[in-house]
């Protein structure tokens, strides 16, 4: 007989800068037949969200909230949101679940988040924080650590820390990030994503960290970032914004990855994140793409389209760069003869 429901639903913070393997790692959390009633609530900066769509799982305990960030513009919409989940299973609209896997944005400051969950008077009653799980990109986390006081934050609120990407570089790259992590986060213990010891249930239970049974250190201590203020990044005021490419013929892939390598190499310090699906000349299903600063991941192939929209849809988030600028170097293909349709840009706030 499966475990009783636990009378608090256990809510994972699952946090990491822009392009760290939020998703990935939910993905693969998800697989896993322990988790299997767990609800998920994604939240994405910018107004196309297509990590709903990545997942390919899209029902009822999975909810979506975009234009915004978690952490400030929407705090209210996300206390909403676990208040319908919360009704919603209370009334049988939505299986019964035991677990909620909050998926925040790559810039979302992740302490207001708890502080909601744990002053709502309804959410309070039903819900309580547990472990913060926070990936960290062993290619660029350095990087970011030094730039991006959102980063800083992420890491130093961890009561666990997935290295991911380290099949992308070597141990000493990995061994000097986790030395600077000490440095703002003295005790959460390191995953390795690709390491043979991944326990699902040590990362979300707290078990490794606080002992079991214990409540998360995050939920309890930290409600401000008052400790990790001063840290380097913290003064990072460049205009981080997000926009959206739409286009609506068939894409060459050849002349868009050779665009997309071009654009990285050339701005990648300043393109935060791409991510997006494309309608590509010759296949029946959209291929995912996905770079994260001069990193260009390969592209995956789905298994069916989302929904009946058929265009490519590529969301970029970027820091002080001007989406003309973007939308040039695009056409500009065409001129050097790689063909490419045209494509519409939507700025975000
Ligand atoms: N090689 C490698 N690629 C990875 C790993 N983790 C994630 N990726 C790739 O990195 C890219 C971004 O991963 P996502 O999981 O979408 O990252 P995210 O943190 O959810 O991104 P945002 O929600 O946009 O902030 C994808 O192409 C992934 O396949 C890893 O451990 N190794």
């Amino acid at each position: 007989m499966p475990d009783a429901f636990p009378d608090f639903t256990p809510v994972n913070l699952l946090t990491g800068f822009l392009g760290s393997g939020k998703t990935t790692l939910l993905h693969r959390l998800l697989q896993d037949p322990a988790l299997s009633d767990t609800a998920v609530l994604i939240n994405e900066f910018g107004e196309v969200g297509l990590d709903h769509h990545l997942l390919e799982r899209i029902d009822d305990t999975m909810v979506l909230l975009q234009s915004g960030c978690v952490c400030c513009t929407i705090r209210g919409e996300l206390a909403q949101a676990m208040r319908d989940l919360q009704s919603k299973r209370e009334r049988g609209i939505v299986p019964p679940f035991r677990r909620l896997i909050m998926e925040s944005t790559g810039l979302a400051d992740p302490f207001p988040v708890l502080s909601t969950l744990k002053s709502d008077p309804v959410l309070r009653h039903h819900f309580k924080a547990a472990n913060v799980i926070t990936t960290l990109d062993a290619v660029n986390g350095l990087a970011q650590l030094e730039t991006h006081g959102e980063s800083v934050r992420q890491a130093a609120i961890a009561d666990a820390i997935v290295l991911t990407k380290t099949d992308l570089t070597d141990e000493p790259a990995v061994a000097r990030l986790m030395q600077r992590v000490r440095r703002i986060n003295p005790d959460a213990p390191f995953v390795d994503a690709h390491g043979d010891h991944f326990d699902i249930d040590r990362l979300l239970s707290g078990a490794s960290g606080s002992g079991e049974g214990a409540p998360a250190r995050s939920g309890f201590y930290c409600e401000e970032p008052v400790s990790v203020i001063g840290e380097a990044g913290s003064a990072h005021q460049k205009p981080v914004h997000s926009f959206v490419m739409t286009i609506d013929a068939r894409i060459d892939w050849t002349a868009f990855g050779l665009w997309l390598t071009m654009l990285l190499n050339r701005h990648g310090d300043k393109v935060l994140r791409v991510k997006g699906i494309l309608n590509i000349e010759g296949e029946d299903n959209p291929v995912a793409i996905h770079g994260v600063q001069h990193l260009v991941h390969p592209p995956v192939h789905m298994t069916g389209w989302p929904s009946d929209d058929r265009r490519s849809r590529i969301v970029f988030i970027v820091d002080g760069l001007d989406a003309d600028l973007i939308r040039r170097s695009f056409s500009a293909f065409n001129r050097l003869g790689l063909p490419q349709p045209a494509a519409n840009i939507t700025e975000t706030a």
